[in-house]
């Protein structure tokens, strides 16, 4: 047999058939489903009389529209398209007897987290969600990522997807990192060095000793954002790391079947000689603790670095460099430490895992937000917001000063109470920095936890490793 990448393996594992032009159709193993780009297709099936084909693989949770103040049980706090599509979720979730975790379940929280922590996610399966960073569970060595609307009916009709075979991307970063650097500035890097188009037609596997080092955790992170760079999908091989974390999880497997579960997964790693169609390789000690400047992902820099100047790029970047700067009220050649900011955001399903929340906690110990700024922490899930109280996290966010919130996605879009007034500057762990993504006319930079509260302490775009 011919050496098969990781995403071979799993692809060839689910083809239920394949034409002459080399579409195929896939089995899906795990759909998630949120209240954003749900509806209609659950509107489709009501409409053409279907049912969900396998509802036992069908998870869904409220997490974008959902407030998270404490208050939040109170509706009005929602605009009335967000009640509406929340109220959906709860209709369609019973009507059609899927796995439901309403608002008012500890166990609530943003799709990407709550699937990884219920044990839905699992090595080697397909997973999909009308959610483009479905890419976050490819750190179990499953093959997954987003779908659209009309495709999230049909794997709710059909547990089923037509799709094409993508290129195979090989990542890998050497080594060890250097303090202070994380998972999120590993993926950032990445990035900064591929563009965001640099994965088109691509599913990337992350290896090296830097990524082995990871936490299953940053393993999350660093896929969460493989959208970003434009991939189909990130993956990263399984290992004791990823059995560890999956054993003893609600819907993990158990008994013999966990054993015959693990066989297979010690089956899943590229094998030497696979055909790669891109390779990348990186050393860890390169990477350094990374900052945004514009309004692209791909606009990062370490943060000892200046505001680029436009003319420094090539093509058509120069232009866009000139107006990201302008949106971002900035100037060329200011340092990037000397931005002062008024808000930071800590949460998203790029860093709102409980190490995320240790890691921002470890920087705040014992300091003070500065006076005036605006900050807060949304754990990713109701129980990772738990455990955070359990381990004396959320005093020392409060004692900071910081807002301790319930579980959502929150301010990492705007599409719930929690955004930017036009003008306000925040250092946010989240994986887009768009214009308008948190607040019209916001302005946002994507950090680490750790660079986030050391902002929150100094009012400025901070070098975590001043406050370590
Ligand atoms: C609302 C949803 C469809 C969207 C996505 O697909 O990613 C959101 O989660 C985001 O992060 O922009
Ligand atoms: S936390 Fe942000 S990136 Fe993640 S699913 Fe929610 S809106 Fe999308």
């Amino acid at each position: 047999m011919s050496p098969k990448t990781l995403y071979d393996k799993i692809w060839d594992a689910h083809v239920a058939d394949e034409s002459a032009d080399g579409t195929c159709l896939l089995y899906i193993d795990r759909h998630l489903v949120h209240e954003v780009t749900s509806p209609q297709a659950f509107e489709g099936l009501r409409m053409a009389g279907r049912t969900v084909r396998a509802p036992d693989k069908t998870i869904a949770v409220p997490d974008h529209n959902v407030p998270t103040t404490l208050d939040r049980a109170n509706a009005e706090t929602m605009t009335e398209d967000s009640r509406i599509q929340v109220e959906a979720l709860d209709t369609n979730a019973k009507e059609f007897g899927i796995h439901y975790y309403p608002v008012s379940d500890v166990r609530q929280g943003i799709v990407h987290i709550v699937g990884p922590e219920q044990g839905w996610t699992l090595p080697g399966m397909t997973v999909v969600c009308g959610d483009s960073h479905t890419a976050t569970h490819g750190a179990f060595g499953a093959l997954a990522h987003g779908i659209g609307t009309s495709e999230v009916e049909h794997v709710l009709a059909t547990q089923t997807l037509i799709q094409k075979k993508s290129k195979n991307f090989k990542v890998e970063i050497t080594g060890k990192l250097n303090p202070g650097v994380t998972a999120k500035d590993i993926t950032m890097h990445i990035i900064g060095e591929t563009g965001t188009a640099g994965g088109t037609g691509y599913v990337i596997e992350y290896c090296g000793e830097a990524i082995r080092d990871l936490s299953m955790e940053g393993r999350m992170t660093v896929c969460n954002m493989a959208i970003e760079g434009g991939a189909r999908a990130g993956l990263i091989a399984p290992d004791e790391k990823t059995y560890a974390y999956c054993k003893g999880r609600p819907n993990a497997p158990t008994g013999a079947e966990w054993g015959e579960a693990q066989a297979w997964w010690e089956t899943l790693y590229s094998d030497e000689g696979a055909h790669w169609d891109l390779e990348l390789t990186i050393k860890g000690e390169d990477i350094a603790p990374s900052v945004t400047w514009g309004t692209s992902p791909e606009d990062v820099l370490p943060i000892t670095a200046t505001v680029p100047d436009p003319a420094s790029f090539k093509g058509g970047k120069v232009d866009a460099a000139a107006r990201s700067i302008e949106y971002m009220g900035l100037t060329a050649g200011q340092k990037l430490t000397d931005i002062e900011i008024d808000t930071v955001f800590i949460g998203s399903c790029t860093n709102g895992r409980i190490e995320d929340l240790r890691a921002a906690a470890e920087i705040l110990k014992g300091k003070k937000v500065k006076d005036g700024m605006r900050a807060m922490v949304v754990p990713g899930s109701g129980l990772v917001r738990a455990q955070a109280e359990e381990e004396g996290l959320a005093d020392i966010f409060k004692d900071a000063g910081f807002e301790w919130r319930m579980a959502g996605c929150s301010m990492c879009l705007a599409m719930n109470p929690d955004q930017l007034a036009e003008g306000e500057r925040c250092a946010s762990t989240s994986n887009r920095n768009f214009e308008g993504r948190q607040g019209y006319k916001g302005r946002t930079h994507l950090v680490s936890p750790g660079m986030a509260a050391a902002a929150a302490v100094t009012g400025h775009l901070t070098d975590v490793r001043e406050l370590m």
